[in-house]
């Protein structure tokens, strides 16, 4: 019991020490909770501070992004002024160049013309009054010459009638003397007296005859007088050449005024380039224009309802509206859409009228730069009405650029203008002008020269157009040519896209200059969207390819507006877009016209087409540049 009791208190010893030392770990937590719970306390007390602090952050924040509204729509309002501002400004700008280019224009025209009449009839007065004292003189000198000549060989010839008369009588008198002498001969000594007489009466006549002939020579001293009178009259010729050398001065110093006011021409032709050029940038290297075909009396459909708000002013606008919507309610809607262009022709727009705002272009293609004109829309929407028809834009350009470059060859410059007429059809280059048989079989290439940045085709026909009337052959022949490549000639134009290339070579003989310049004018594949699955075989393939190059020509103009330097452009992802490279972007001068239909039926089409022209029309492209050379 002893031992057990021993083991007990040890073992309650052992207890006793464990629970000292769970005493002493229970206190040791309890002063741990202590300081933890005062932790807490401070964790409390700072998550409530910072609570307070977050809720002022907040309230800050709300504060602080309601003024970052107010200042953001401030300043959307500013850049929208600014916007304005600078819209008219520039608006104002390029009126008042218009104005000045028409003016010095109109002035130089006006000058040239003043100063060619005036040096013209200054110059014809001058040898009109020359040739007339001339002549004059001629005549007079002539009359009085022939006048003295035949009064001297009549006085002559009365001297010699007289001389013979005289001789006559003379001999006649020596005869009867002879005979007298004859039947007095007898009486010879007896009539010797007589003879001596008679003798004498023969020298008298002889001396008489020596007088007539001192006569002749004082007659032939007076010819050589009247010959000395005529020497002095040419003499006095002289003093006419004189008056005609002066008469000659006069006239050069007139030739080089005109030469003077010519060389001004050419300064001011310059100048006119310049500013012709400076006005084209003003409105920007790509331009778009719409124009709305009227409704044709064959399509009495039911009228789209197209309005322009803006047409006794700036002509700039068009407002579509959309079909009629009826909410579940009953109210009846219809979307208002409104599209800005540089301009917008209504359905009673004339071609002449439409040509007078292209034809700053095809004046700057002249004066050396890239021009691309192109006609985008849907099937029958006018593409082709507005460029290739007889009073098209084609016809009219090539006619403009003759006129320009007539006149420009009194200023020095003479030009080279070769056509080609191509077409792009399922991704193929075609020549419209070549051989029939030869399309969509004989393969043109499209050749890049980088360095010079021109573009060549290989095989294909280049017409020297040396006559306006070319032109019409080349429009014929294309024609032609569709005609016998589709069923129907407009069913080919509608799914090809066609490129009428004009390059225009020009050298100005006096300043060395030289310039080149290629005008594009391009009547693209009918816009309108077909789906795959409207069609099959072939016409899914022309489909797949109009879709997929109209949608490569605007990725083009898009990545145009927004390239940096050197950045890439997707010119080789189509034919069309490939032959354009050089013509296109940075080096050229670009209008699109978005052509639209007025019915209704068409009214999805027109929608889209004006949506595509307006991504167009919002892209800014760089600063055209011109391709001048100097002479080598
Ligand atoms: N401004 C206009 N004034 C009078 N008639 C017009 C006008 N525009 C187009 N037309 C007529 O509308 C019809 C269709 O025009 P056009 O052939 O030019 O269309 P398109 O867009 O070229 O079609 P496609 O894509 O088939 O070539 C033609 O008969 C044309 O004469």
């Amino acid at each position: 019991m002893e031992r057990d009791f021993n083991n007990f208190k040890k073992t309650m010893e052992g207890t006793v020490t464990e629970r000292n030392s769970l005493q002493e770990t229970v206190d040791l937590l309890k002063s741990r909770l202590n300081e933890l719970e005062g932790i807490r306390t401070q964790i409390t007390a700072m998550n409530t501070k910072l609570q307070t602090e977050l809720e002022d952050a907040r309230v800050k924040l709300s504060t602080s992004n309601m003024a970052l509204e107010d200042t953001r729509r401030s300043h959307t309002f500013e850049v929208d002024d600014l916007r304005r501002k600078h819209r008219n400004d520039m608006e104002d700008l390029r009126d008042q160049h218009r104005k000045e280019l028409d003016r010095s224009r109109k002035n130089t025209d006006e000058e040239t013309d003043k100063l060619r009449k005036e040096f013209e009839a200054e110059l014809d007065k001058l040898i009109r009054v020359h040739r007339d004292e001339l002549t004059e003189l001629e005549r007079r000198l002539k009359a009085e010459i022939e006048d003295e000549r035949s009064r001297r060989i009549r006085e002559v010839q009365e001297m010699q009638t007289q001389c013979a008369l005289k001789f006559q009588n003379v001999g006649l008198d020596l005869d009867v003397k002879e005979r007298e002498a004859q039947n007095v001969r007898g009486q010879l000594a007896q009539l010797t007296s007589e003879l001596e007489r008679e003798k004498s009466l023969k020298t008298n006549l002889q001396d008489r005859l020596t007088e007539a002939s001192a006569h002749n020579l004082t007659l032939e001293t007076s010819n050589r007088a009247m010959k000395a009178k005529i020497d002095f009259l040419e003499s006095d010729n002289q003093a006419q050449s004189q008056a005609f050398a002066d008469l000659h001065r006069q006239m050069q110093e007139a030739i080089d005024a005109a030469a003077l006011a010519n060389e001004k021409l050419r300064a001011e032709e310059t100048l006119r380039r310049k500013l012709h050029n400076q006005v084209q940038e003003l409105k920007g290297n790509i331009r778009v224009f719409c124009r709305v075909r009227p409704a044709l009396a064959s399509s009495d459909t039911e009228p789209a309802k197209i309005e322009f708000p803006d047409a006794n002013t700036d002509s700039k606008e068009v407002v579509v509206r959309g079909p009629e919507q009826r909410s579940a309610l009953g109210n009846v809607t219809t979307s208002i859409s409104p599209f800005s262009f540089d301009r917008v022709f209504g359905p009673q727009s004339q071609n002449a009228e439409i040509f007078e705002e292209i034809s700053q272009l095809v004046q700057s293609a002249l004066d050396g730069y890239n021009v691309c004109i192109f006609c985008y829309g849907q099937t029958g929407s006018g593409k082709t009405y507005t460029m290739s028809t007889a009073d098209g834009m084609i016809p009219r350009a090539v006619q403009q650029i003759y006129a320009e470059a007539t006149r420009l060859e009194e200023k020095g410059w003479k030009y080279k203008m070769e056509g080609s007429f191509v077409e792009v059809y399922n991704e193929n280059l075609n020549d419209l002008l070549g051989k029939s048989e030869d399309l969509d079989k004989k393969k043109l290439e499209i050749r890049h020269d980088t360095a010079k940045k021109q573009t060549t085709i290989t095989d294909v026909t280049t017409v020297l157009l040396d006559g306006p009337e070319r032109v019409e052959e080349m429009l014929k022949r294309s024609t032609k040519n569709r005609s016998v490549a589709a069923t129907k000639a407009n069913e080919r134009s509608s799914r090809s896209h066609s490129v009428f290339i004009l390059k225009l070579l020009g050298e100005n003989s006096i300043t060395g200059e030289r310039s080149e310049g290629t005008l594009n004018l391009v009547d693209l594949a009918g816009s309108e969207r077909l789906t795959h699955s409207q069609a099959t075989g072939e016409r899914l393939k022309e489909t797949q390819n109009i879709n997929k190059s109209l949608t490569c020509l605007g990725d083009v103009i898009n990545a145009l507006g927004n390239a940096k330097e050197g950045s890439h452009i997707p010119y080789r992802n189509s034919k069309l877009t490939y032959l354009l490279q050089y013509s296109l972007g940075g080096n050229s001068k670009t209008l699109m016209f978005v052509m639209i239909s007025p019915l209704q039926a068409h009214l999805n089409e027109t929608i889209t087409s004006l949506k595509f022209a307006t991504k167009v029309h919002n892209t800014h492209i760089g600063t055209a540049k011109k391709q001048t050379k100097t002479k080598d």
